[in-house]
């Protein structure tokens, strides 16, 4: 009996409760167990009609060490991580588990989201899977401090980045980044003709950046500059905590910095263009419109 003198059930044990629904004895297995003896299907080499440009895994989530120049300097976070490469027509299939065995290894000391690690990591990729090519993607969130403009109040603040690295026997590396960032925008028409106040509204600003190809994570902390790229041109920056000091400041700052969504995209990319180890670039910049159900978008394409 318990306390509300309910009496007690007496459960099968965990064997027989797993035999109730529907567990049954192993049938008969004739198959090799040791992997000498096994099918080896992904290396049959045959005409198989097609390269295939990209074949690998996604959507594996692993932990990640983020170094910032910025507070907090040193970080965990979740990565993301998609790895691939090609495979030749006469190949069947790639060996997936050796991404895995890869990163496994690589994380035994912390996986670090840089440069330098992500170009050793691929190059060491293609060769494990006797390609010629490999590429990784890892997206994550970054955060980063942000204090209170008046009272100096510091919370975290985060945004979404992409790291992408592709290595080539024959051409070598290229790198890719992305973030993407929320900010405030004030709507300069609404500014202009209202007797009172101005509508606004938060934006995500979505930049992916190509770098030069021998741009290193020692020549400046590329997630600062996107991140100010972004910031620096908004209305107003956002804030994790705002006291009333600070709430005036954010509300007065961003009535004298109106902005459609269209000034956001061109004076991003004007900073972006600005940054030497750059060579192109894609800015989108999507408004979450407060008097409006739609949002107003707008993109830029550029190559240096
Ligand atoms: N190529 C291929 N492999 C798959 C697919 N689906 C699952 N697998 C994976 O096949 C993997 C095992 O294959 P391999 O990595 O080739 O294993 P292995 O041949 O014992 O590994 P090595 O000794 O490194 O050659 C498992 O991790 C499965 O996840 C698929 O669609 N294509």
């Amino acid at each position: 009996m318990n306390s509300n003198n309910i009496p007690r059930k007496t459960l099968p044990t965990k064997e027989e409760r797993h035999k109730l629904f529907g567990t049954v004895e192993p049938g008969p297995k004739h198959k090799p167990v040791e992997k000498e003896k096994m099918a080896d299907l992904q290396n049959i080499q045959k005409d198989f009609l097609f390269e295939l440009d990209e074949v690998g895994i996604t959507n594996v989530k692993y932990p990640i060490i983020i170094d910032s120049a910025t507070a907090p300097h040193s970080q965990t976070s979740v990565a993301s991580f998609t790895f691939t490469s090609s495979i030749q027509q006469s190949s069947k299939g790639t060996n997936m588990s050796r991404f895995m065995e890869q990163l496994a290894a690589y994380s035994v000391n912390g996986f670090h989201a840089d440069f330098s690690m992500l170009k050793e990591f691929t190059k060491e990729l293609a060769e494990r899977l006797g390609q010629k090519d490999a590429k990784i993607t890892i997206q994550f969130p970054w955060f980063y401090e942000r204090k209170g403009p008046s009272t100096g109040i510091a919370g975290l603040n985060h945004a979404d980045l992409t790291m992408e690295v592709s290595y080539n026997q024959d051409s070598g590396y290229i790198m890719n980044v992305g973030m993407s960032v929320l900010i405030t925008t004030l709507c300069p028409c609404s500014k202009e003709i209202s007797e009172y106040s101005a509508h606004n509204q938060r934006g995500n600003v979505r930049m992916e950046v190509s770098l030069s190809n021998d741009f290193t994570d020692l020549e400046e902390d590329w997630k600062l500059a996107l991140l100010e790229a972004a910031e620096s041109n908004a209305s107003a920056r956002l804030h994790p905590i705002l006291k009333r000091p600070d709430e005036k400041m954010v509300t007065e700052e961003a009535y004298e910095n109106p902005r459609f969504v269209e000034d956001m995209a061109r004076l991003v990319a004007a900073d972006l263009y600005e940054l030497p180890y750059v060579t192109g670039f894609k800015v989108s910049c999507q408004n979450e419109e407060s008097i409006h159900m739609h949002d107003a978008i707008a993109t830029i394409r550029f190559n240096k």
